[in-house]
């Protein structure tokens, strides 16, 4: 594995220095830097040095459903956008509810090698909502599991969200709930509002996601433990957190980078490529997650990438899979909402895209680092002068349901590094030796 040094590099697009990366860590930072003999010097002027990635929210798919995506797949998307680390969701068939398929998913993403995969757990077994999984032996497992979801359905019963909250507090875990009334969200399609009412397509009330964060900070609350809220979506959900922190409540949020960046006016053409849930919401809804990432009522950006095949996608709307793809395109979207507005700074991308997660997860020991000497390598190199046409046949996601198809996005990742080895090179992935 050769040494790097980056030349000119603005490490969290702060003033340009060197930094020099050798035996897998950061070996020095400062013009000129000392370099070992033999290392490799990429010009990196007007590029932007940021922590490793980190994506609390990922979609993976193996076991089950490799026709949509594979551990392999997956992980070497989450490369070209950037990351190191993701978390893998639970909803994969069978369902990651025993130490059992945490392990192989942990296993899968050490094999492939490209980021760390750090399983969610399941917090119902099957997600059925019924019975507790085995928490405990997940976070006892090699897999290490600390993110507790089941994720792609709620749950629901207060009496198990309690006994959740309560459990992982024995090894420091979070739940992450995917806040969906069912009851009001039956049959539903799209966010309900004028849009919904006038193409006739049933509705998913603001209500079903902020009924269940509210009773969910006050069970957090209860019971004195950590709760995350997965890809909130509506201006009410961010009230409804800003009012829970401020009474001192455990609690985090993530938005994604879709619910940043497009509105439901997009579900008038009946292009199932924009389904998703939750729903994309209204332009007053877009403002709000926006001004919550910029006062830090929301703590991080999280993909939710989520691939499905050509044939559950390129059918009628109603009969659609939901989600869309974004690990190749989230630091771009994030880039064109909050940095090219002025919202957010290089150093706050590197929060909400990499300290907060990583410590929300508690990986915080390898990802998230700051940018100092010692640190593991774990970075990405960015250009956020560059601009590129998102063309999801080109992405290295096995899926190409991406909803910025077409569309020229700002930034471009260069590089990225995994304990100092180049996953990525000049926009890349670089299959290991
Ligand atoms: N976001 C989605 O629309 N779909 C996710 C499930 C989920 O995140 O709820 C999926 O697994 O496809
Ligand atoms: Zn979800
Ligand atoms: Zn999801």
């Amino acid at each position: 594995m050769p040494a790097y040094v980056l030349k000119n590099v603005r490490p969290l697009g702060g003033d340009a220095t060197d930094v020099v990366l050798a035996d897998g860590v950061i070996a020095a930072v400062g013009a000129d830097a000392p370099a070992p003999e033999g290392a490799v010097v990429l010009d990196a002027t007007g590029h932007v040095l940021l922590p490793g990635l980190v994506d609390l929210h990922t979609h993976l798919r193996e076991p089950g459903r490799e026709d949509a995506e594979t551990v392999e797949s997956g992980t070497r998307a989450a490369a070209a956008g950037g990351f190191t680390a993701v978390h893998a969701m639970a909803n994969t068939s069978p369902v990651a509810d025993t130490a059992g398929v945490v392990e192989q998913v942990w296993r899968l993403g050490q094999e492939a090698g490209w980021v760390d995969v750090h399983p969610v757990g399941a917090v119902t077994v099957g997600l059925a909502g019924d019975h507790l999984a085995e928490l405990g032996a997940m976070a006892d497992s090699k897999a290490r599991v600390r993110v507790f979801s089941d994720d792609g359905k709620c749950v629901h019963d207060p009496v198990l969200m309690r006994r959740a909250l309560e459990y992982v507090k024995a090894f420091d875990g979070v739940v992450a709930q995917h806040a969906q009334e069912p009851r009001l969200t039956e049959g539903a399609q799209m966010h309900e509002g004028v849009v919904s009412a006038e193409i006739g397509l049933a509705g998913w009330p603001a209500v079903a996601e902020e009924a269940i964060i509210a009773r969910d900070v006050l069970l957090a609350e209860h019971v004195g433990s950590r709760l995350h809220v997965c890809h909130l979506s509506t201006r009410g959900s961010v009230e409804i957190v800003r009012w829970a922190k401020a009474r001192g409540i455990a609690v985090t949020a993530e938005v994604t980078p879709h619910h940043l960046a497009l509105t439901d006016e997009l579900a008038r053409g009946y292009d199932p490529t924009f389904k998703v849930n939750p729903p994309l919401r209204t332009a007053d809804d877009v403002e709000a997650v926006r001004e919550g990432l910029a006062d830090g009522t929301i703590d991080i950006v999280a993909t939710d990438h989520a691939p499905h095949p050509v044939e559950d996608k390129d059918c009628e709307w109603a009969s659609a899979a939901f989600g869309m793809t974004g690990l190749e395109t989230a630091l771009s979207v994030v880039q064109e909402a909050m940095v090219d507005t002025g919202r957010l700074t290089w150093a706050d991308v590197a929060r909400v895209l990499s300290t907060n997660p990583a410590r929300i997860g508690r990986v915080d020991d390898q990802h998230g680092r700051p940018i100092a000497v010692g640190e593991p390598a774990n970075l990405v190199l960015v250009d956020p002068a560059a601009t590129r046409v998102v063309d999801g046949a080109a992405q290295q996601t096995a899926s190409v349901n991406t909803p910025f198809r077409g569309r020229t996005l700002p930034g471009r990742v260069v590089a990225t590094f995994l304990r100092g080895r180049a996953t990525v090179l000049d926009g890349t992935p670089v299959v290991a030796a």
